[in-house]
C-alpha cells in the first residue's frame, strides 16, 4: 500500500495494481478486500474510465478473451484455448458505450476486467472462474482506430445481422462449454443492450448490468431516501433526465416495485417522467425509441426547467452522460419544491456526473439527499458534514452473481433484482441515514454481497429456477463457496 500511495497519479496506481494482479493474484485480492474504499475507485469507476481511454498505451499483458468478426464459425474451438474449464461468470462488452465515455472499441476491455475483479473482491467468486470477454467488432471512433498502438480490430463496427449472429454464436458456445456460467452484458449501446437482453433474458443465465444492475442500486437508494424525506415510496414522483438504458432500466424496475406495493401499472407509469435532449418525453413526439414509449405522457411538450416546475418531482435522476446537466437553477428549483429534494447524479465517471456532491449540497443549502454513480468525498458546508452516497453497481451485481451461481439458476428474472434492491436497502443503518448517506459503507461490501446472494438464491429456489436441490444451510453453502484471499 505504501508503494501504491507513493505513485503520482491514479493511472499509475491502476497500472501498478494491474501488474500485481498478474504477478500475485492473491495479494491483489487481499489488498482489494482490505482497502476496498481506496482500491475500488482505481480498479473500477472512475479511474477504470481513464484506463480504458489509454488502454492501448498502458497495456502490459492480455487478460481475457477477444472475439473478432474473423472468428465467426470458430468460437467453440477458440474457447478451448482458454485454460480454465469451470467458468462461472463472464462479463462481455463490445466497447460501444464505455461508462459515459462513448465508443472506445477494444480499449473497453478494462471494463470486463474491472467488473470481474469486483466479483472476486466483493463477493468471493474465484478469480479462475471469471472470464472477461471483448466482442471486438470494430470501432467507429476514428481517433482510436487510427491510433498506432490500438490493439483492437482496426475497422468500422459490424452491425445488424452480422453483429447479432456473432453474439449468438458466442452465447451458444458458452452454453455448451460453460453451462454454469452467468453472462453479464456490460456497456453496450442502448439499442443493442435492449435487443440482446430481450433475446436472451428468458433463455440463458444472463443480465445487463447497465439496465438491471443500475436499476437495483437506484431502487435500493430510493427506498432508503424515504427514511429521510418521509415520503412513502408509492407516493414518489420521479423525473429522469436522460432516456437511455440506465434511466429506463431504473423506471422498468420501479414499475415492478410500485405494482408490488399495490399500484396499478398505469398508476406506476404516471409517477415516472422522462426528459431527454429533446425535452419532456410526451406521446406526440415521433423520435422515441421502443423502450421510451411506455413512459410517454399525454402532456404538452416542454423543456427540462419548465417540466420540473409543472410536474414538481420529489426525485431527480440523472443518467445523461452530460456533466453539469443539473445546473444551479435546477437544484434551486428542486429545493424550492421540496423540503428534502432527492438528487441522483448517476452518470459515470466523475467527469460526466450531472453535478458534484458539493454543488448539490451548496446549491440546495444543505437540503439535498444526494447520491452519485461515481464516488465523491464528504462535503463540509456551513460547518456541517454531508456524506454523499455512491449508487455503486458493485453493491448489487457481485451478490446477484454469487446468488445465481450457488443456486445454479437457469435465468435471472427481474424479480431477483427487486429482491436484491430490497436486501441492499435493508443493510443501510440508522447511522448511515443520520449522516445523510443512503447506501452502506463499502467496507461492508463482502457482508452485503453475502446477504444479497442469500436473498437472491432463496428467491431462485422459490421461483423454481434453481437447477440443484436446495442445500440445507444455504448461508453456509455460500460461505463455503467464497474465495478467501487470505494466506
Ligand atoms: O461502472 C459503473 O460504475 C456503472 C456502470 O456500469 C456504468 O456506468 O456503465
Ligand atoms: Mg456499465
Amino acid at each position: 500500500m505504501e508503494g501504491l500511495r507513493r505513485k503520482d497519479s491514479n493511472i499509475e496506481r491502476y497500472i501498478m495494481l494491474s501488474a500485481l494482479q498478474d504477478r500475485n493474484e492473491k495479494l491483489y485480492y487481499r489488498i482489494a478486500s482490505d482497502y476496498i474504499e481506496e482500491i475500488m475507485p482505481i480498479i473500477y469507476t472512475p479511474i477504470v474510465g481513464e484506463a480504458c481511454i489509454e488502454f492501448s498505451h498502458i497495456f502490459r499483458r492480455a487478460k481475457g478473451f477477444y472475439i473478432t468478426p474473423d472468428d465467426k464459425g470458430d468460437l467453440l474451438k477458440i474457447l478451448d484455448n482458454w485454460p480454465e474449464k469451470d467458468i462461472r461468470v463472464i462479463v462481455i462488452t463490445d466497447g460501444q458505450r464505455i461508462l459515459g465515455l462513448g465508443d472506445l472499441g477494444a480499449n473497453g476491455m478494462g471494463i470486463p476486467i474491472g467488473k470481474l475483479a469486483l466479483y472476486t473482491a466483493c463477493a468471493g467468486i474465484h478469480p479462475n472462474q471469471c472470464l472477461p470477454v471483448m466482442l471486438d467488432v470494430g470501432t467507429n471512433n476514428k481517433e482510436i482506430r487510427e491510433d498506432i498502438l490500438y490493439l483492437g480490430y482496426p475497422k468500422e463496427r459490424i452491425k445488424g445481422k452480422a453483429y447479432f449472429e456473432l453474439v449468438h454464436e458466442f452465447v451458444m458456445a458458452v452454453q455448451e462449454k460453460y453451462p454454469n456460467a452467468l453472462i453479464q452484458f456490460e456497456d453496450f449501446l442502448t439499442p443493442n443492450a435492449y435487443a440482446l437482453l430481450n433475446i436472451y433474458k428468458d433463455k440463458v443465465l444472463c443480465f445487463n448490468d447497465d439496465i438491471q444492475g443500475t436499476a437495483a442500486v437506484a431502487l435500493a437508494g430510493l427506498y432508503a431516501t424515504t427514511r429521510i424525506t418521509k415520503i412513502p415510496f408509492p407516493d414518489l414522483k420521479i423525473m429522469f433526465l436522460g432516456a437511455g438504458s440506465a434511466a429506463t432500466g431504473i423506471a422498468d424496475l420501479l414499475v415492478l416495485a410500485l405494482v408490488k406495493e399495490g399500484l396499478t401499472k398505469q398508476e406506476a407509469l404516471d409517477r415516472l417522467w422522462f426528459v431527454d435532449i429533446n425535452g419532456l418525453v410526451v406521446s406526440s413526439r415521433t423520435d422515441l425509441m421502443p423502450h421510451n414509449l411506455p413512459y410517454a405522457h399525454n402532456h404538452l411538450p416542454s423543456n427540462f426547467i419548465e417540466s420540473i416546475k409543472t410536474i414538481k418531482p420529489h426525485v431527480l435522476i440523472g443518467a445523461t452522460g452530460a456533466f453539469g446537466a443539473f445546473s444551479k437553477e435546477v437544484i434551486a428549483i428542486m429545493s424550492d419544491l421540496n423540503e428534502r429534494p432527492v438528487i441522483f447524479a448517476l452518470s459515470n465517471p466523475t467527469s460526466k456526473a450531472e453535478c458534484t456532491a458539493e454543488q448539490a449540497y451548496t446549491w440546495s443549502y444543505g437540503k439535498a439527499v444526494f447520491a452519485s454513480g461515481s464516488p465523491f468525498d464528504m462535503v463540509q458546508f456551513n460547518g456541517k458534514e454531508y456524506h454523499p452516497g455512491q449508487g455503486n453497481n458493485a453493491y448489487i451485481f457481485p451478490g446477484i452473481g454469487l446468488g445465481a451461481i450457488v443456486a445454479h439458476a437457469s435465468i435471472i428474472p427481474d424479480e431477483l433484482f427487486l429482491t436484491a434492491a430490497k436486501t441492499l436497502s435493508e443493510t443501510v443503518s440508522d447511522k448511515n441515514i443520520e449522516e445523510g448517506a443512503i447506501y452502506p459503507r463499502l467496507t461492508e461490501i463482502r457482508t452485503i454481497s453475502l446477504e444479497v446472494a442469500l436473498a437472491v438464491s432463496e428467491k431462485a429456489f422459490d421461483l423454481g429456477i434453481a437447477r440443484i436441490k436446495k442445500p440445507k444451510n444455504l448461508r453456509q453453502t455460500i460461505l463455503d463457496y467464497m474465495y478467501d484471499p487470505n494466506y
